[in-house]
């Protein structure tokens, strides 16, 4: 997929409006804008991070054209690096227009901040939300007023929230780690994602008649010289002061007539704009001698951000205005220029292949939209009448599963446009919670065909808009099959065969069958599961249930026959972007070993015959994985994954039902993965650790015994412990084990492995999942310790232990690893038993059309 063109328009703002200091802020119709183009053919090469900048507008003489230095470019920079990407696409050229003043208080960093970060977020294709940008944002910039105010656009209030002491920490990393410098070590470059809603943000309604007048000294005032100019404290009165103020002007900015006076005394200001003064000639005299009184239509007067511009609120009067400031500033030999702007009402913007507002959207967002129709007025109290509802695409699912999904949306007609857009986006929600869909897009329109009821509210004598609200779904693939036949020297064939419906019963239910065949010694077997999950009425929470068969042959290694068939019926709770999922079920299997030979351990013949296990499961998933391959999710290359299960449960003897037993098995998994160097080298960082405790039988003494042969923990072969064989570590399991590692992939050295270089035609197969990094080859070496016991603090000598070097090959269709390992066991135990190092491997080989 080709980038180019797209562009970013971001707008200018005003800080603190008087007493809302690090609180209030307005967008002003001034716009930076970043235009981007992605043009191989101009070559880009010779820049280390593949992109040209030109620069024209304010400031153009002294802002850096070095990517690292340029503030847009170092935030874009940022953002990318914290979601593994280090570089713009080859033949990326930016072009910036910035009419807004540098240093001067219309928040020009605020606004090259926010285009900086919505430029990461295109050329990553990242999809974030306005909300999650600005806790980028708040890194770099770290009160909220300017970048929320040019963010979201019109008048905007701001807190930061209470965060968590690692959070906090978190937030405050060195800002030269996020904007490096050129003495910035690379290894302290901030790479990671900052914490999750750092702000909270509020639009404001604003009369429209009011105008921003904004008079410009020719100085620069750095905003971190004005602010070193303020006290660490302040007095009671003084604080009393602005929030008296605060919390009269919010309101007085949105009557209908202005209240000229209320709104001046307002914007008075005890915490900033005094200590201020000594860097501003004039600015006493400009906020206590331009009043409504001395200038008509004036509404209110303060400084702008920072400083040292001054903004004047006014309904008419403009140019009176203007030249009262202007002469005062001149009498302190102080030029100025000035201009007449309006509320930028729709924040930061982008066009051409921006991210689809589709793809991620907020009530702001919608609202953004909406007024792009100009009936469609931007008031959330404007009164709707919402005619109807259409969904374009999702003719393969019934109508009863939009109903439930469209709930409450289409239970009523009586709107006004904020409550119908909080019930839209909770509708878009669960539409995106179905997890079936590709796409969804939303849009309002309106439809003066309908004609609207007689008995529909009339609010503030305003008459309601017919309104219909269009939802565009584009399903995933709803039918997808798979197959795959693995080879490896431990566990000879294996044969994978899966197939899923997405839409069972037209109602994105979703059904699963599956087989895993090896006719093979040691591991012949034969497993069989089916699986159904129903979406609930909040798509968040799913009801499942998954069925089981298998039979297996054991003969060769512990001398029986074993089935089982059961199943679980669950509630799965799976949270919107699926980071966490938690599953609590209840499970039954009945299990049977038979053909017990004689050389059968007394462990496993205590358990022939039937046993009935019931259980109550509980999992708990939780991750975080960026993947080489987005669509086909191979090789995580950055995030964790943790698993966490439990399970309670008693065996019962079929024939001697007096023969049971209870435990509480817990096991957990930690995954940690990270790459550097532009994912030369991948590190994974593995932990897992499982613990049975049992009540003991009324059979037998051993507690180890009391625990069915099936429920213990095994280690060993290809997919557990390499380097040694299956179930090896000890062959009679154990209530206890653990297993801890790291493995470090490395890519080949591009003289021996040199895969063609990305170039606009070939961005599109990487996208796909068909590109050079969808198919890798990587050089891996690995240690792993570990150990299996029914005890582990009383056995703590003894363990196994292996390391290995090879090649592994990554891909959606095949995947081979070849690895040489040594594996050894320490402690008390020295025996060779069960170790098999050298040469290991596995091929894999298959097709899934899951990807279409
Ligand atoms: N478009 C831009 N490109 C590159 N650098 C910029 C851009 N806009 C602003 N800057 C950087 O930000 C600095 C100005 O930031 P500063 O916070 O001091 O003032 P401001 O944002 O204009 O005012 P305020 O924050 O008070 O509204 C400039 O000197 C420049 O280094
Ligand atoms: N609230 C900020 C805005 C300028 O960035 C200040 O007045 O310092």
């Amino acid at each position: 997929m080709s980038l180019n063109p797209f562009s970013i328009k971001v707008p200018a703002s005003s800080a603190n409006i008087g007493p809302g200091f690090d609180v209030l802020g307005i967008g002003l119709n001034l716009y930076l804008e970043i235009k981007v183009e992605v043009d191989p053919t101009k070559d880009t090469s010779d820049d280390p991070y593949n992109a040209k900048i030109k620069y024209e507008g304010d400031g153009a003489e002294n802002v850096p054209l070095d990517l690292g230095k340029n503030l847009v470019t170092q935030t874009a920079l940022y953002i990318m690096r914290c979601n593994n990407i280090n570089k713009f696409p080859p033949g990326t050229h930016i072009h910036v227009t910035n009419p807004i003043p540098l240093g001067r208080g219309l928040g020009s960093s605020g606004a090259a901040i926010v285009g900086g970060i919505m430029l990461g977020n295109e050329i990553g294709q990242l999809k974030l939300s306005k909300e999650r940008m600005l806790d980028y944002c708040l890194l770099i910039e770290r009160h909220p007023d300017n970048i929320a105010a040019a963010m979201l656009g019109g008048f905007v209030g701001s807190y930061l929230n209470e965060l968590s002491p690692q959070e906090t920490q978190d937030k405050n990393v060195p800002l030269e780690t996020i904007l490096p410098k050129s003495t910035t070590p690379k290894e302290k470059y901030e790479t990671r994602p900052p914490p999750e809603k750092i702000g909270q943000y509020l639009q404001y309604n604003w009369n429209k008649q009011i105008k921003c007048v904004a008079i410009i000294p020719k100085f620069e005032v750095k905003t971190d010289d004005s602010r070193a100019v303020l006290p660490e404290s302040y007095t009671r009165p003084d604080i009393i002061f602005n929030l008296q103020r605060l919390a009269i002007l919010t309101t007085a900015l949105t009557h209908e007539t202005p209240n000229n006076k209320l709104i001046y005394e307002a914007m008075k200001d005890k915490i900033h704009q005094p200590y201020r003064a000594t860097l501003i000639p004039g600015l006493v005299e400009v906020l206590n001698c331009v009043t409504p009184d001395s200038n008509p239509g004036l509404c209110g007067i303060c400084l702008s951000g920072a400083g040292p511009t001054i903004l004047c609120l006014a309904t008419e009067g403009f140019d009176d205005i203007a030249k009262t400031v202007i002469s005062i500033f001149n009498k302190e030999n102080v030029e100025c220029s000035w201009k007449l702007l309006d509320l930028a009402y729709d924040g930061a913007t982008g066009q051409g292949k921006m991210t689809k507002l589709s793809d991620t959207f907020s009530v702001s967002d919608l609202q953004t939209k909406i007024v792009t129709e100009d009936i469609l007025e931007r008031s959330s109290s404007r009164p709707i009448y919402l005619s109807s509802v259409e969904v374009v695409g999702g003719e393969t699912f019934s109508t009863d599963f939009f109903k439930k999904l469209l709930s409450p949306l289409v239970e009523n007609s009586d709107y006004t446009l904020g409550e119908l857009i909080t019930n839209v986006n909770s509708s878009y929600s669960k539409l995106v919670k179905t997890d079936v869909f590709k796409n969804i897009g939303v849009s309002l329109h309106s439809d003066y065909a309908s004609k609207i009821p007689s008995d529909v509210k009339v609010y503030n004598n305003e008459k309601s808009i017919p309104t219909k609200v269009i939802f565009d779904v584009q399903a995933i693939n709803l039918n997808t099959g798979e197959g795959f036949f693995t080879f490896n020297n431990d566990d000879n064939l294996n044969v994978n065969l899966n197939y899923l419906n997405n839409n069972f019963n037209e109602n994105a239910e979703l059904v699963n069958f599956g087989v895993n065949y090896n006719p093979y010694k040691p591991n012949e077997h034969l497993i069989s599961n089916g699986k159904f999950i129903a979406n609930l009425n909040n798509p968040s929470f799913k009801f499942i249930i998954d069925l089981f068969n298998t039979n297996q042959n054991n003969q060769a290694w512990q001398q029986n026959m074993e089935k089982s068939t059961g199943g679980l019926i669950g509630l799965q709770y799976v949270n919107t972007n699926k980071s966490f999922a938690l599953l609590n079920g209840v499970s039954l299997a009945k299990r049977t070993i038979y053909d017990i030979g004689d050389g059968a351990s007394d462990d496993l013949k205590f358990f022939g015959g039937d046993y009935l296990k019931l259980s109550f499961v509980n999992q708990l998933v939780l991750s975080n994985l960026t993947t080489l391959n987005k669509i086909t999710n191979n090789f995580p290359i950055f995030g964790y994954k943790v698993l966490l299960s439990n399970e309670i449960s008693s065996n019962q003897e079929h024939e001697n039902p007096n023969n049971q037993s209870a435990f509480l098995k817990s096991n957990i998994g930690l995954n940690f993965f990270k790459s550097f160097w532009d994912n030369k080298i991948t590190t994974h960082f593995f932990n897992e650790a499982g613990l049975i405790y049992s009540t003991g039988s009324s059979k037998n003494e051993n507690s180890l015994s009391n625990i069915h042969i099936s429920d213990r923990f095994y280690l060993g072969g290809f997919n557990s412990f390499r380097g040694f064989t299956r179930n090896s570590v000890n062959t009679n399991g154990g209530s206890q084990f653990y297993k801890s590692g790291l493995t470090v992939f490395a890519k080949l050295p591009s003289f021996i492995y040199s895969p063609h270089k990305i170039s606009a035609t070939n961005v599109a197969s990487l996208e796909d999942g068909l590109g050079y990094e969808a198919n890798p080859l990587r050089l891996y070496a690995t240690g792993l310790v570990g150990n299996v016991a029914e005890n582990l603090l009383l056995e703590k000598n003894n363990g196994v232990a292996s390391a290995g070097v090879g090649l592994k090959y990554i891909n959606h269709w095949a995947n081979f690893d070849l690895g040489y390992f040594i594996s050894r066991r320490f402690g008390n135990d020295l025996s060779s038993s069960g170790i098999k190092d050298g040469f290991q491997f596995e091929v894999s080989i298959g097709g899934s059309n899951s990807s279409l």
